[in-house]
């Protein structure tokens, strides 16, 4: 299975180029995890930010294969526990799609993405900058599977 992470948002500064490979580099080959970086549209002073999150929600489902599973990352989404989400991740295996998972711009995701959406994940209630989300789903995720193969990082 892969995980791809697709986002909008790129030009990262290096820290969090340097903290998202420091996990996606420890997943296995059969669960590896990618990332797709989508350029936000540009907000000038009469910018149409409706019809820009549109465009962006456009490219991103664009980008993702046919047949994926849809797991959009929102601050209303479902707040999965560690087990939970070693859980989520475990049947996301046996279901044996790929898995793409979206996470949004400075507005947010597009009315699209959300209704293309599987299952919604919230990582907190705090809404947190895009580029610490990517860092703390590469984190998580790769903690779940360390539960799901008895792997020491993640101690009880
Ligand atoms: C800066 S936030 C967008 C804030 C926007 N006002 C909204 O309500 O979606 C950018 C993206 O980061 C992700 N995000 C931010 N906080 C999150 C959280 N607590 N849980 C899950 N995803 C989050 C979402 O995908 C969001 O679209």
């Amino acid at each position: 299975m892969r995980l791809t992470l697709y986002a909008v948002g790129n030009k990262m500064p290096a820290w969090v180029t340097a903290g998202f490979n420091e996990y996606t580099r420890r997943f296995p080959r059969d669960m590896s995890f990618h990332l797709v970086e989508i350029a936000p549209g540009k907000r000038g002073k009469n910018a149409d930010i409706a019809r820009i999150l549109e465009k962006e929600g456009e490219q991103l489902l664009a980008a993702i294969p046919k047949g994926n599973r849809i797991v959009t990352l929102e601050v209303e989404g479902k707040p999965w526990t560690t087990p939970q989400l070693a859980g989520q991740l475990e049947r996301w295996q046996l279901d044996g799609r790929d898995v793409a998972l979206l996470v949004g711009g400075p507005e947010g995701l597009s009315p699209g993405c959300i209704r293309a959406s599987e299952q919604k994940w919230s990582l907190s209630p705090l809404t947190l900058p895009h580029p610490m989300v990517r860092i703390v789903v590469a984190e998580s995720l790769y903690r779940a599977w360390s539960v799901n193969n008895n792997h020491p990082y993640h101690r009880e």
